[in-house]
């Protein structure tokens, strides 16, 4: 079974929590969901390997630690995970990015593609799959199986604010893959939801509705 971390550092926490509130205006909230992205960024990369090198200091020769050239790939679900595209970026600025474009059918919930554009070497990389909202799991169920269909096999999920049953879906399609979420909420409405949640992310990154 993959792992759940739900990251609960404190500047995590009171980011998100502006974040849910409906008085948050789409400038502060892009603001916010990029700051809270990075510093997820920081815990989801927690396992990159190191190597050792040596550094000529202007005193010394240090022995130093550098990543161990692992090629990362960002993949955003279009729209709202465009929103912590940048914040990621600011840590991991070598990373590729590739869009897989999805939106959720009001009526059925289930997941329409539109759009999709990845780097020729996914199949190398260490992706990390980036979405604001883990509601039903059905988009992100579907775009990590794009992403396996496309040869992928390092996949990562990282979510602002995920449901149980979204959870749960990803869980049980793709076990190999680890979810990271800021906050796991109460449940879903009829409308499929997350209650409660912060609303629709994408609406309120862009100013739609
Ligand atoms: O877990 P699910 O039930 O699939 O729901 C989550 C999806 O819904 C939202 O996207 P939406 O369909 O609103 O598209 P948008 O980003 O263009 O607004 C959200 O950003 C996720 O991609
Ligand atoms: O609560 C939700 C569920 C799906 N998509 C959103 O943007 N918000
Ligand atoms: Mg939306």
């Amino acid at each position: 079974m993959s792992k759940l971390q739900v990251l609960d550092h404190p500047l995590i926490q009171h980011k998100l929590s502006l974040i849910r509130d409906e008085k948050t205006g789409s400038k502060e909230f892009r603001e916010l969901v990029e700051e809270v992205a990075m510093l997820m960024a920081y815990e989801v990369t927690r396992d990159f390997p190191l190597q050792e090198i040596e550094v000529k200091t202007p005193v010394a020769i240090a022995k130093s630690k550098v990543l161990a050239g692992r090629k990362v790939g960002l993949v955003p679900i279009l729209r709202a995970g465009l929103g912590m595209v940048d914040g990621m970026l600011r840590l991991i600025p070598a990373a590729k990015v590739g869009h897989v474009g999805l939106y959720r059918d009001p009526k059925t919930l289930l997941p329409v593609e539109y759009y999709c554009k990845l780097p020729s070497d996914i199949a190398e990389r260490d992706l990390i799959v980036i979405d604001p909202m883990l509601a039903t799991g059905g988009s992100a169920s579907a775009a990590i199986m794009f992403l396996k269909d496309r040869g992928a096999k390092n996949i990562k999920l990282m979510c602002l604010i995920a449901a149980p049953e979204g959870i749960l879906a990803v869980q049980t399609a793709h076990s190999d893959v680890d979810i990271f979420v800021a906050a796991v909420d109460e449940c879903l409405n009829d409308h499929g939801y997350i209650i409660p949640g912060l609303g629709d992310a994408g609406d309120r990154l862009f100013g739609t509705k």
